[in-house]
């Protein structure tokens, strides 16, 4: 496809080009601003512009489909992490055959991408231990967003996480993302397309059915597996080879077992096992690790650290710049909480073993580790949320932590909240209403029905106001 570049200058609907940003397959991408805004940089944007331009239908059809994927998840999916799109249109110029018939996609602008940031690394040093760990849990809140709606990526890679300018992490790309269908919306179908370098091994052999290939969440987690790796090494792949091509076969031999998981010494022991769980050679082993369980295993390891470990490294060069410790929120005052509501007459009896009374339920953390354990570890913690609504994510818990066994005190159920898939592919859109210790910033909080095998008769929760930031 040609790719004409506009001009700084060039009016674009309502918007005004002010400087090439990057081409991908199918668009380039400028940043922009509202026109007739003189020197006013309120309105700094992208413009994602798809021409059709000299396309031969199927082609046309094919760019149609990418921006309406685009517009349809950023409709649906809203989240912090997740690129806003501000606004589509299809331009209208009949003097100018490129423009005419363009989709241009409006987006909020980030500062640049994580490959920039990854190039940018090989002369200033990259970002720091923290400063890595903080980009990953912060893909892994948009990817578990991602996914709890319903939605697999399909093309997750440095290029497509996007660096604010506060540092904070927002996923962008939409154009391959792919629908969850099924019995219980654990797979999709897309189109045969996706970077080598991030297609999980199983794609290579995926047959292609009416409807494209097989896609299930696991293929996202695998890419992540590759950009853990990425973003403490340097950029490195940890598949060896000068090219795409060779480093597909090093991932095939790899994934037939005649090669084994090779990880640059860079990568600090808990990220290498954290990418080498995304990178489980087939998808019923990667299965067991969705976005939301590495989310958690993250949380759990900045709180069980002293503040400040691990954020030295390579401190002293240039940094990706940090926001706020987002990953620690969720973690804070982990022990503080669940046994004292346990153990308080007013609100709930002590655990003991079996299901739990009328008006109460057991919590059941399915990782089968977990369930012996009594030392309240922090890895083996289930959070609750604050709205059951807004996905499941950091910025959405309270607090206090729960584990296996717990006994919580319950008053109603809501079966319309944000679906939520456990470690094993289990799936459920309900949610218990159940109540906090006394003393509590607020007085309940939501456990969502997978994280317990009580199904007590209770009574339908009013739908909570929704508290989307
Ligand atoms: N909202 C945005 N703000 C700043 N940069 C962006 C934004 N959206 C995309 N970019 C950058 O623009 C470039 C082109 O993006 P685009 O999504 O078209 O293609 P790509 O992901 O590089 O390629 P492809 O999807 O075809 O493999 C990328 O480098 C990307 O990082």
């Amino acid at each position: 496809m040609s790719h004409r570049p506009l001009p700084p200058g060039r009016r674009v609907g309502d918007w005004e080009v002010t400087a090439p940003i990057g081409t991908g397959g199918w668009a380039t991408v400028y940043a922009g601003r509202r026109a007739d805004r003189g020197d006013d940089t309120a309105d700094d944007v992208a413009l994602k512009i798809l021409p059709t331009e000299g396309l031969a239908p199927r082609q046309a059809r094919k760019v149609a489909e990418t921006a309406r994927r685009e517009v349809e998840l950023a409709r649906r999916a809203r989240h912090p992490r997740l690129i806003p799109l501000l606004g589509s249109f299809v331009l209208s110029e009949p003097g100018d055959p490129f423009l005419d018939g363009a989709i241009v996609l409006v987006m909020e602008r980030a500062e640049r991408s994580l490959r920039d940031a990854l190039e940018d690394g090989a002369t200033d040093g990259g970002p720091t231990e923290a400063e890595a760990g903080r980009i990953v849990a912060e893909i892994c809140e948009g990817l578990a967003h991602l996914h709890a709606t319903g939605w697999v990526h399909g093309d997750l890679k440095p290029d497509n996480v996007l660096l604010m300018a506060d540092g904070s992490v927002r996923l962008s790309d939409f154009g391959l993302a792919t629908e969850l269908t099924g019995d219980r919306g654990t797979h999709g179908y897309a189109p045969p397309m996706g970077t080598f370098d991030y297609l999980p091994p199983e794609r290579w052999k995926a047959p292609l059915g009416e409807h494209g290939v097989t896609v299930r969440p696991s293929a996202d987690i695998w890419a992540l597996g590759i950009i853990i790796h990425q973003v403490f090494a340097s950029g490195a792949s940890p598949f060896p080879g000068a090219t795409p091509v060779s480093r597909a076969a090093s991932t095939q031999e790899y994934a037939e077992g005649r090669a084994p998981l090779r990880m640059d010494n860079a990568v600090p022991p808990f990220w290498r096992a954290l990418a080498a769980d995304c990178l489980a050679p087939t998808h019923s082993a990667r299965a067991a690790h969705t976005a939301e369980s590495l989310l958690a295993r993250i949380n759990a390891r900045q709180d069980a650290r002293p503040e400040g470990a691990g954020s030295g490294g390579k401190a002293g060069r240039h940094r990706l710049r940090t926001c706020a410790a987002v990953v620690a929120v969720a973690v804070c005052a982990v022990v503080a909480g669940w046994a004292s509501v346990l153990h308080d007459p007013g609100s709930a009896p002590p655990p003991g073993p079996g299901s739990a009374p009328n008006g109460r339920i057991r919590v059941f953390n399915v990782e089968r580790s977990c369930q012996d354990r009594q030392d309240r570890n922090a890895e083996c913690s289930l959070g609750l949320a604050i709205d059951p609504l807004r996905p499941y994510t950091i910025d959405n818990v309270v607090p206090a932590r729960v584990w296996h066994d717990d006994v919580l005190a319950v008053d109603c159920q809501l079966s319309h909240g944000v679906p939520i898939v456990d470690e094993t592919g289990t799936w459920s859109a309900d949610w218990f209403r159940v109540r906090l210790p006394r003393g509590s910033a607020r007085p309940t909080a939501w456990l969502p029905a997978v994280r317990t095998k009580d199904r007590p008769a209770l009574p339908v929760c009013p739908r909570p106001t929704p508290s989307y930031r």
